[in-house]
C-alpha cells in the first residue's frame, strides 16, 4: 500500500491500486470503504462486499445476491417482479470475468434468463424441471436440468447481470420446490443439494447480513487513462504493461523473474528476494501467533495469580531445554508421563503434567501450587516451580533418585540400588507408613485443597491401599485382577481371615497382635461412608500406638527374632 494508507480491512488485504480513505490511497475508481460496524470489519466497493483481491491475477471476488422468486401457491408469488438485477458495475474499472464464472438456475419448474450489456443485447438461459424431490439429481451431481441447470459461458464485456423468469405466472411444483433461484457465480462453486429446493434446511448460499449471496469473480483494468501507450499506473521498476483481455484498458504486471505489486514504486522485487520476504513475514506472523498462545495459556492457567507469589516460573522453552526435549521418561501417572531433567543450576528435577485448568478450578489450582511450593517437610517432594505457558500446566519437582515405594515392594530392584527382592522388616514398613502419614497430615493441616473431586478422606482411602501393600506385599491389583482392598475387607469381615493375607516375611506369633492392630486401622480407612473413616491425624496417632506396641513386644524377643 502507499504510505499512510491502510493495507487491510478486517481479514482482507487491500493492495494498491485499491485503497481506503484519502484520495491518494486509491487509483481513481478503486476506492474501498471499510465498514467497521462488522467484526471483523468488511471492505465494500460501493454496495458490493469484497471477499478478496488479487493484484497478480487482476481479479476481485465479491459477494453478490442470489435472485429468487418464491411461490405461496401454484400461482401466487412473494413478488410481482419477474426481472431482478444481480449486479450493476457499469462505468467502473470492473467487468464480470468471463472464464471464471457460470450461470446457474435452481428449481423444479424453472425457466431462467440471464441478460446483460446495454439494451440487454446479450441473452441466454436454461430450464430445470423435476416431478418430485426424489426425481431431482442426487446431491453433488452436475446441473443438467434435473433440479438445476447451468450455462458455463459468460461473454466478455459484461457489466450488468439481470435475471428474468419470463412471463410465467404459475409453479405447479411449488409444494416441494417453492422457490426458483438464479445467479452468476464463480465457476465450480455451486454443488447441487436437494435441500436447496425444499422449504426447510440450510441452503448452500452464504448469508451476508440477511441476504443470500454467492461469490462472483470480477476482473479489472486501468480503464480511464487509455491504453499501454500512456500507461501511468505501472510505476514500479521491472514492471510491464499489458492490454486488458476483457474490455478496454490495461493492466500492469511485474516483469519475468520479479513478483509483487507493479502499481507501487519499488513494488516488483526479484522472486528469490520476494520468497525470502514472504518467509520472514510468515515467521514473524508465526512467532506473533505463538507468543499470543503462550500468553493465553499463561493467563488461563492462573499466571496472573501465581506470578506475584514468588513461585519459580519456567518458560515452555526452558522446560524443553531442561528435559532435553522431553527425552527421558521416568514414569507415568494419572495425568501423563513424568520426565527427568536438569535445571541451569544443575538441580535434577522431575517434570510432570498437572490437571487441565479452566475458570471453574483456576483458584483451587493456584492455591494448591502456592501451598505445595511452600511446604517444607522431609517426607514431601519439594515443588521447584511450574510452567504455565503450556496447554496443561507442567509442575517441576525435585528428583527422587532412589526409586518409588512401588519399586521397592514389588520391583526387582532395577530402579533402585540393589538386585532381587529386598527384605523389609515390619519395623521399617511401619516407619514408612508413619512417614507417609506425617507428610499427608502436614499437607492436610495446611488445608491443601485438592483440585477435582479429591478430599482429605479420599486421601485416607488412597493411603490405606499403600498401608495394605506394606503389610501384604501385594499390588493393589494382584493375581490377575483381584482387588487388594476388596479382598482385604471381605477377609477381615470373615472370621478375621485377613491374617492369611499378611506377608509371610513379617508374620510371626510375636507380632501377630501388632499386625492385627494395623489391619484394624486399614479396615476403618476403607469404610464406604467417608464420615466413618478416620482423619489423617487420627491414623497417625493410631500408627504411633502400634509402633509403641511393636517396640514393647521387641523387648520381649530375642536378638535373632528381631533381626529376622
Ligand atoms: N519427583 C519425582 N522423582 C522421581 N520420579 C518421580 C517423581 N515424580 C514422579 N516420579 C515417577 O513417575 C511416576 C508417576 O508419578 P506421578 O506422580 O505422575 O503419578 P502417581 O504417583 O500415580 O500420582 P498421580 O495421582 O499424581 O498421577 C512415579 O511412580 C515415579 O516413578
Amino acid at each position: 500500500q502507499r504510505a499512510g494508507c491502510s493495507s487491510k480491512c478486517g481479514d482482507v488485504d487491500i493492495p494498491f491500486p485499491f485503497g481506503i480513505g484519502d484520495d491518494h490511497c486509491a487509483w481513481p475508481g478503486f476506492d474501498v470503504v471499510c465498514n467497521e460496524s462488522f467484526s471483523p470489519p468488511r471492505p465494500y466497493y460501493g454496495n458490493i462486499e469484497i471477499m478478496d483481491i488479487s493484484v497478480a491475477a487482476g481479479e476481485m471476488r465479491v459477494y453478490t445476491p442470489v435472485v429468487s422468486q418464491c411461490y405461496n401457491s401454484s400461482n401466487t408469488t412473494d413478488s410481482d417482479r419477474f426481472e431482478s438485477l444481480q449486479l450493476n458495475i457499469t462505468d467502473t474499472p470492473f467487468l464480470v470475468a468471463p472464464e471464471r464464472n457460470e450461470f446457474t438456475a435452481i428449481g423444479c419448474y424453472t425457466l431462467a434468463w440471464l441478460q446483460g450489456r446495454d439494451n440487454w443485447s446479450f441473452l441466454t438461459g436454461c430450464i430445470s424441471t423435476c416431478a418430485s424431490l426424489e426425481t431431482a439429481a442426487d446431491d453433488g451431481e452436475p446441473c443438467t436440468g434435473l433440479g438445476c441447470c447451468q450455462v458455463p459461458s459468460i461473454p466478455p464485456n459484461l457489466s450488468t447481470v439481470a435475471l428474468d423468469w419470463g412471463n410465467r405466472t404459475e409453479n405447479p411444483a411449488w409444494t416441494y420446490s417453492p422457490c426458483n433461484y438464479a445467479f452468476v457465480a464463480e465457476k465450480d462453486w455451486y454443488k447441487f443439494r436437494r435441500q436447496d429446493l425444499s422449504r426447510v434446511g440450510s441452503k448452500s448460499f452464504a448469508n451476508r447480513t440477511g441476504e443470500i449471496s454467492v461469490p462472483m469473480v470480477l476482473d479489472w483494468a486501468i480503464r480511464r487513462n487509455g491504453s499501454c501507450s500512456s500507461a501511468h499506473a505501472c510505476v514500479s521498476a521491472h514492471s510491464d504493461c499489458v492490454d486488458a483481455t476483457n474490455g478496454a484498458g490495461y493492466l500492469c504486471n511485474c516483469s519475468r523473474g520479479y513478483a509483487g505489486n507493479p502499481y507501487v514504486t519499488g513494488g516488483c522485487i526479484v522472486i528469490i528476494f520476494a520468497v525470502a520476504v514472504l518467509f520472514v513475514a510468515f515467521l514473524v506472523l508465526h512467532m506473533k501467533h505463538e507468543k499470543k498462545k503462550l500468553q493465553e495459556n499463561f493467563n488461563r492457567n492462573g499466571g496472573h495469580i501465581l506470578e506475584h507469589l514468588g513461585i519459580r516460573m519456567f518458560t515452555k522453552e526452558e522446560l524443553k531445554k531442561i528435559t532435553k526435549n522431553y527425552s527421558t521418561i521416568i514414569g507415568e501417572g494419572n495425568f501423563g508421563k513424568v520426565y527427568k531433567g536438569t535445571t541451569d543450576d544443575n538441580q535434577e528435577v522431575a517434570v510432570k503434567c498437572s490437571i487441565k485448568v479452566d475458570e471453574a478450578n483456576i483458584n483451587d489450582f493456584a492455591n494448591e501450587v502456592d501451598i505445595q511450593s511452600r511446604v517444607s517437610h522431609k517426607n514431601v517432594v519439594r515443588l521447584v516451580g511450574c510452567c504455565l505457558q503450556t496447554d496443561v500446566p507442567m509442575l517441576v519437582f525435585e528428583y527422587i533418585g532412589k526409586g518409588s515405594l512401588y519399586d521397592v515392594l514389588h520391583g526387582n530392584g532395577v530402579n533402585c540400588n540393589y538386585v532381587g527382592k529386598l527384605k523389609i522388616s515390619l519395623e521399617v514398613r511401619l516407619g514408612i507408613a508413619i512417614a507417609a502419614t506425617e507428610a499427608l497430615a502436614t499437607c492436610t493441616h495446611l488445608l491443601i485443597r485438592r483440585t477435582g473431586l479429591l478430599t482429605e478422606k479420599s486421601d485416607v482411602y488412597s493411603f490405606d491401599i499403600v498401608l495394605l501393600e506394606l503389610i501384604t506385599r501385594k499390588k493393589s491389583k494382584y493375581d490377575e485382577n483381584k482387588s487388594l482392598q476388596i479382598d482385604f475387607v471381605t477377609s477381615y469381615k470373615t472370621d478375621n481371615r485377613a491374617r492369611e493375607m499378611f506377608d509371610n516375611e513379617i508374620t510371626s506369633p510375636e507380632v501377630i497382635g501388632v499386625l492385627d492392630m494395623i489391619s484394624r486401622i486399614a479396615f476403618q480407612c476403607l469404610k464406604e461412608d467417608v464420615d466413618e473413616r478416620p482423619t489423617m491425624e487420627q491414623v497417625l496417632e493410631q500408627l504411633h500406638s502400634v509402633r509403641k506396641e511393636l517396640i514393647k513386644g521387641c523387648k520381649d524377643m530375642s536378638i535373632d527374632q528381631i533381626d529376622g
